[in-house]
């Protein structure tokens, strides 16, 4: 693993990582936090929890970190956070013909592909199960509590990963996410290139469909602002809280009066994510 960079923020640290993934056959960036009591500020160093944080379309591995202002609520609570970059990249990796920026570099959904050519790259489900959380946890002072979050497809790829994995991550939150990506244009364009025509091998990797066959109730929290322009073309809160109410899954869904779909709305509720979070993460301590 190699070091890019390196910032003390909020007594803590931020620092960029480089690692080869076999997933998805190419070097992968991330970006860590590491709050004050993990790096043993004076006094001796503690494992912390981390959260694992998803972006969004478009984004890599600063977007959450230089804009979401989360910092300040982790580094209080002892809680790291990871950002992993949201596609492989690289000359080899192909993109969108049409160099669109709802799929391709920039939009790996979380999944992984199983259509040439996007299936010898594009493995970003196994890249963070496998390969980022055990390398996080070989490599920095963390304890083996986990939860996960994200934004817009990160938020889609939080749901997802989360519901398929309800014993590594104790919570889920999301921002805006994509809640229903079987039913919405962002998620059919994607899945048919990563997945294939057949239909049915898409609901693996749709937070309505793994929400309702759930074996455990991981607590989710959701924030969405009403003046989201993606609000009911793409994201469909709706039809995840039908689900849920049919399910019998205790599912919070904050509706926020003015807010979209960017960052300002991420930076205004995140404290109320971090904190949800930890009560999960240290729940048993
Ligand atoms: C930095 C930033 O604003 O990120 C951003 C903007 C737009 C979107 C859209 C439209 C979808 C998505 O999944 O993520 C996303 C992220």
């Amino acid at each position: 693993m190699k070091k890019l960079s390196s910032n003390r923020v909020f007594g803590g640290e931020h620092a960029q990582y480089s690692h080869y993934s076999e997933a998805n056959k190419c070097d992968m960036t991330f970006a860590i936090f590491l709050p004050p009591i993990a790096l043993g500020k004076g006094k001796e160093a503690q494992k912390v929890p981390v959260l694992y944080w998803l972006s969004g379309l478009t984004c890599n591995d600063q977007n959450f970190m230089q804009k979401a202002g989360a910092f300040r609520a982790a580094a209080e609570l002892g809680i790291a956070i990871v950002a992993p970059d949201t596609s492989p990249r690289g000359e080899s990796v192909p993109d969108d013909p049409d160099k669109a920026y709802d799929f391709g570099l920039g939009a790996g959904f979380y999944l992984n592909a199983t259509q040439p050519p996007w299936s010898a790259h594009y493995n970003m489900y196994d890249y963070i199960l496998n390969e980022l959380l055990p390398s996080v946890q070989q490599t920095f002072f963390v304890n083996k509590h986990s939860a996960i979050s994200g934004h817009s497809m990160g938020g889609h790829g939080a749901l997802t990963m989360g519901l398929k994995n309800p014993d590594i991550f104790t919570s889920i939150s999301a921002f805006s996410p994509i809640c229903n990506p079987v039913n919405c244009q962002w998620g059919q364009k994607a899945f048919t290139h990563y997945l294939g025509d057949d239909k049915q091998s898409w609901l693996e990797y749709d937070a309505c469909h793994l929400l309702q066959n759930a074996s455990k109730q991981v607590p989710i929290l959701i924030d969405q602002g009403t003046d989201d322009d993606f609000l009911e073309e793409q994201l469909k809160p709706d039809n995840l809280i039908r689900v849920a109410q049919m399910s019998d899954y205790h599912l919070t869904l904050n509706m926020r009066s003015g807010y979209d779909h960017s960052y300002f709305f991420i930076s205004s509720f995140i404290d109320d994510h971090i904190s949800f979070h930890a009560k999960c993460l240290f729940a048993d301590e």
